[in-house]
């Protein structure tokens, strides 16, 4: 594959590449240091990549929360923020933008996506219920368990083992849910938290068949779907590419379908909507839509800005219509596969298939002279800005921090450092210099060292969380 900015097309007889759908009107520099700025830097942010100044990054693929490049047309939409306390217009356009792409009546904004989760754990969950979920996330079940729910997983087994190619490894397993109704009872559930483009998985999707198979399961049991929408124009991408009966249908269709299923949804808006702050709850069920709305008054502001000024609703209600624009989703999701075709090339371990929003680098067979007590992800994820100034994140036995029973570390089949791409703000020579300096780090992988962690908060320790290296 060439070296370009753009990516080739599959179709052999077509060679020619295809480029991002926009041009780039503003730029910010970036800042390159040295290697022993870096080292300093990282053994003062504690071996923990969240600890670092940004600008100390040169390429920050930490997340893609927040981090996208807004549009000139969401930029206009700013300067015409109406900061009123309440009935705002933007926040009228925020509705009707989430009620045309997603297709739910009623919408009450929020900051962002863990406050949408707050609210709906709170409401939603009566003590001791579970909550099956297809996979963890971390916030999400941090919600689930202060609201004294229990998470169940019931992914496919495919989306734990990072080499297996399954094209929909976010599917949800029925027996699973059979098996929980069986032991618990259908009032042991909540609701079903399903999420598109799952995150802890490696940004995998479902397919829309295997949905329309869990949804008929929740209709006959009465048990809601609430999807965790986040990343879920990705997995509509997947979907059309992928999944017979999809090919060359609007992504807008069929996220309007995948949605169709679900009573609701709980939505970080820093990454599909494509701006800098927001979230929402959307539903259509009128009775959780009344509640929702005397809560977020309490905890985030009046229901017409949820802690929102004017101007953020605006710019996520334009971002909700240029979001579903086929051009824009493919130039996104083949980024992260050019980036993944760079290190599968090299020979480095991954999670196959790439997912939609990070690349996700399998510490496990990385490091594989690491035990996941010494911290695997955590150490490669540190090695690599040491090398490079490239800052990822570590998704593994940190990340799944301890089981509220036990007090025991979660030990996650996945130990992943995640090599997460905003949304138009980097080219391909920026995920050149990524590739290069992973294939780098891959020749010198046994000199990287273990660490322990010295300093463990209480929650999402993954975000604080200190560590030093073991000194052999
Ligand atoms: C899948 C998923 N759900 C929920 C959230 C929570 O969203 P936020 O960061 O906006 O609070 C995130 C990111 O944090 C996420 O990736
Ligand atoms: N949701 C964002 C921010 C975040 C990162 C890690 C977390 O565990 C929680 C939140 C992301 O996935 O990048």
């Amino acid at each position: 594959m060439r070296r370009v900015q753009g990516r080739e097309r599959k179709d052999p007889v077509d060679k020619r590449t295809i480029a991002e759908p926009y041009k780039i009107k503003v730029v910010e520099p970036l800042r390159a240091t040295t290697r022993d700025y870096r080292a300093e830097k990282i053994r003062e942010a504690g071996y923990n990549t969240f600890l670092l100044r940004s600008e100390d990054v040169y390429i920050d693929l930490l997340t893609d929360s927040g981090t996208s490049a807004m549009s000139d047309n969401q930029w206009a939409g700013m300067m015409l923020g109406d900061e009123a306390y309440a009935g705002s217009r933007n926040f009228y356009h925020l509705e009707a933008a989430v009620q045309e792409i997603y297709g739910f009546r009623y919408v009450v904004p929020t900051h962002q996506g863990r406050a949408a989760e707050h609210i709906t754990s709170q409401l939603r969950i009566k003590p001791g219920q579970y909550v099956p979920m297809n996979m963890y996330f971390t916030t999400t079940r941090e919600h689930v368990e202060l609201a004294h729910g229990i998470f169940y997983d019931c992914i496919i087994d495919e989306a734990h083992d990072p080499a297996n190619p399954h094209p929909f490894k976010g599917n949800v397993d029925l027996a699973k849910l059979d098996r929980l109704v069986q032991e618990k009872g259908r009032d042991a559930i909540a609701y079903l938290s399903l999420a598109p483009c799952v995150n802890m998985a490696g940004g995998q999707p479902f397919s829309m068949g295997n949905l329309r198979q869990v949804a008929a399961w929740a209709r006959r049991h009465g048990i809601p779907i609430i999807f965790d929408a986040t990343r879920a124009v990705e997995n509509a991408y997947f979907i059309q590419q992928r999944e017979p009966g999809y090919a060359g249908k609007p992504v807008r269709e069929i996220l309007r379908e995948m949605m169709s299923y679900g009573e609701g949804c709980t939505m970080s808006s820093k990454k599909d909507n494509l701006v800098n702050i927001g979230g929402f709850i959307a539903t259509n069920n009128e009775e959780f839509f009344v509640q929702a709305k005397e809560m977020v008054v309490v905890y985030e502001g009046l229901h017409t800005y949820g802690g929102l000024a004017g101007r953020d609703m605006e710019a996520i209600a334009r971002g909700i219509y240029e979001m579903v624009d086929d051009a824009y989703i493919a130039s996104r999701v083949r980024q992260v596969e050019y980036l993944g075709s760079r290190l599968r090339e090299a020979g480095i371990p991954i999670v196959e298939p790439v997912g939609g929003h990070a690349v996700f680098v399998d510490a496990k067979r990385f490091l594989s002279h690491l035990p996941q007590e010494e911290f695997p992800a955590q150490a490669l994820a540190a090695a690599l800005y040491v090398d490079s100034g490239v800052r990822g994140m570590e998704r593994g036995i940190v990340s799944a921090g301890r089981d509220p029973v036990t007090g025991e570390h979660r030990r996650p089949k996945l130990e992943l450092v995640r090599l997460t791409i905003p949304r138009r703000v980097y080219t391909n020579l920026h995920m050149d210099v990524v590739a290069e300096s992973c294939i780098a780090l891959y020749g010198e992988r046994r000199a990287i060292r273990g660490l322990k962690m010295v300093y463990e908060p209480k929650k999402l320790r993954f975000f604080q969380a200190r560590f030093e290296p073991i000194v052999p």
